[in-house]
C-alpha cells in the first residue's frame, strides 16, 4: 500500500519535466517571435538599438527583452520563489540616466510579446508590465549556478553579432539540476530550408557575390529544437508565424545526427569570427584528420542545432587562451546533441562540467561536438597531435 502511494507520487520517466518542457518550449517560441520583430526593425533602420558592452560585444533591445520575457514567463508558471536563472544580461546600461528611451523600447517590446502569450498556450499579464517590473524580471536572473539544486540558464540572444547582421542567431534555454543539464531548448529563427544556406551571410553576399539570395520564405524557416536528458530523442517544431496558433504535439518531429563517419564526407562547423575560435588551428586539425569540405561558419548555437539535425557532422571551437566559456553558451546545445545521438566533450574528451558556476571551469583546450564516436575519436587524436606545436 505504502509502495503504491510512492509510485503514484513519483512521476514516471516519460512524464518527468513535462511541465518544464512545455513552458520552456512555448517561452522560446515567444522569444523567437520577439527577435524576428526586432531583427526586422534593425535591418530596415539604424536607430541606435545596438549598444556596446564593456567588452565591446554588441547587445540589443532583443537581448534584454527576451531575458525579461522568459524570466517573467518562468516565474509566472513555476512561482518566482522556485525559479532561479543564470543569464547573460544585466540592467546596468538600462538604468543609466540617458537610457530612458532604450528602457521604454525594451518595455514596449516585452509587453507586445507577452500580449501574444495566449496564442502560444501561456498566460500573459493582466495589465502591461511597468518599466520597474521589466527591470526586475531582467535582474532576477542573477543566479550563479553551482553543483546542487535546480536552476535555468538562458542566453536570450546567442550570436548577437549574427543577429545584428541579419544572419543566424539562437535563443537558448536549459534546465540544470545537481550539475547536470536535464532539459535544453534552442530556438533558431533563421534556420534555412537548405543546409547550404546556413553559411549564407546576408551582408557579405549582398556586397560581393552574384549568388542568388535565398528568398525570405526559404530563409526564415526557423525551428525550435528541444531534448530531455535520458529520453533518447531530440524533437523539433517549426517556428510559429504571425496569426498561427501553437498546435502541439502534431507539429513535432524527431531529429537525429548524421550517420556519416567518414571524415572525407564530413562537414565541420565553427564560429564566424576568428576572435572567438582559431580558424588556423581548426584548419590544421581538419587537414590532419582528412576532412575535405570547406568549414561551415555559422553564428551562434545554430551550430549545435545543425549537428543535431544531421546537417553537419562536427562542431569545433578553440577560444584564445584565458577565455572562459560560459554555461549559457553551451548547455542547451549539449543535451540536444547527446539525445540526438551525438557526442560532446572538451578537446581532451572529457564531459563539460556545468556544476561549477557560470563558467565551464576545467574545460581543456576547446569544445568538440560530433555526430558519432568514430569522428570524435579521430578529432581528439588530431588535436592531441597538433596541440604542442600550436600557439594556443
Ligand atoms: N573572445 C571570445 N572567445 C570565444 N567566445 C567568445 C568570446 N567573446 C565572446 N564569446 C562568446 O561567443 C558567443 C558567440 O559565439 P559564436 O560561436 O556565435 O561566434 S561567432 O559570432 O560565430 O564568431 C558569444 O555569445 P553572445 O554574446 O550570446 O552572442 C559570447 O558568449
Ligand atoms: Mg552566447
Ligand atoms: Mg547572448
Ligand atoms: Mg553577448
Amino acid at each position: 500500500m505504502e509502495d503504491q502511494t510512492k509510485l503514484d507520487s513519483t512521476p514516471s520517466e516519460s512524464e518527468k519535466y513535462s511541465k518544464e518542457v512545455e513552458v520552456a518550449v512555448r517561452a522560446v517560441q515567444m522569444a523567437c517571435a520577439l527577435c524576428q520583430r526586432v531583427q526586422g526593425n534593425l535591418i530596415s533602420k539604424t536607430n541606435g538599438q545596438v549598444q556596446s558592452k564593456d567588452d565591446n560585444s554588441p547587445v540589443t533591445v532583443a537581448d534584454w527583452s527576451v531575458q525579461a520575457t522568459v524570466s517573467w514567463l518562468l516565474s509566472e508558471s513555476f512561482g518566482s520563489k522556485n525559479v532561479s536563472i543564470v543569464a547573460e544580461e544585466d540592467i546596468q546600461k538600462l538604468c543609466k540616466a540617458d537610457a530612458a528611451g532604450l528602457l521604454a523600447t525594451v518595455s514596449n517590446t516585452v509587453n507586445e510579446c507577452l500580449a501574444e502569450a495566449p496564442r502560444f498556450g501561456l498566460k500573459g499579464p493582466n495589465i502591461s508590465l511597468g518599466t520597474s517590473e521589466v527591470l526586475e524580471a531582467i535582474s532576477r536572473c542573477n543566479s550563479t549556478g553551482g553543483p546542487t539544486g535546480r536552476f535555468w540558464t538562458l542566453d536570450p540572444v546567442d550570436g548577437t553579432l549574427g543577429f545584428v547582421r541579419g544572419d543566424q542567431y539562437a535563443v537558448a534555454l536549459a534546465l540544470i539540476e545537481d550539475g547536470q543539464v536535464v532539459l535544453g531548448v534552442l530556438g533558431c529563427p533563421n534556420y534555412p530550408m537548405r543546409k547550404e544556406w546556413l553559411s549564407y551571410h546576408h551582408r557579405y553576399h549582398r556586397i560581393i557575390s552574384k549568388l542568388t539570395p535565398p528568398t525570405s520564405e526559404s530563409w526564415d524557416k526557423g525551428c525550435v529544437i528541444y531534448a530531455r536528458r535520458g529520453s533518447g530523442k531530440a524533437l523539433m517544431q517549426p517556428l510559429l508565424h504571425v496569426n498561427q496558433k501553437l498546435v502541439w504535439p502534431n507539429s513535432v518531429r524527431p531529429v537525429r545526427v548524421s550517420s556519416i563517419d567518414n571524415p572525407s564526407l564530413a562537414t565541420f562547423c565553427e564560429p564566424v569570427e576568428k576572435a572567438n575560435s582559431s580558424h588556423s588551428f581548426t584548419a590544421g586539425v581538419a587537414h590532419s584528420m582528412g576532412l575535405r569540405k570547406q568549414p561551415l561558419r555559422v553564428y551562434s548555437m545554430v551550430k549545435y542545432a545543425a549537428i543535431a539535425r544531421g546537417d553537419a557532422e562536427i562542431f569545433m571551437k578553440f577560444a584564445r587562451a584565458g577565455y572562459k566559456e560560459k554555461i549559457w553558451d553551451h548547455a542547451a546545445g549539449v543535451v540536444i546533441i547527446q539525445e540526438a545521438g551525438g557526442v560532446v566533450t572538451d578537446a581532451r574528451g572529457r564531459p563539460l562540467d556545468f556544476s561549477k558556476g557560470i563558467y565551464l571551469e576545467g574545460l581543456d583546450r576547446g569544445i568538440i561536438a560530433c555526430a558519432g564516436p568514430k569522428l570524435h575519436d579521430k578529432i581528439i587524436s588530431a588535436v592531441d597531435a597538433s596541440w604542442d606545436s600550436s600557439s594556443l
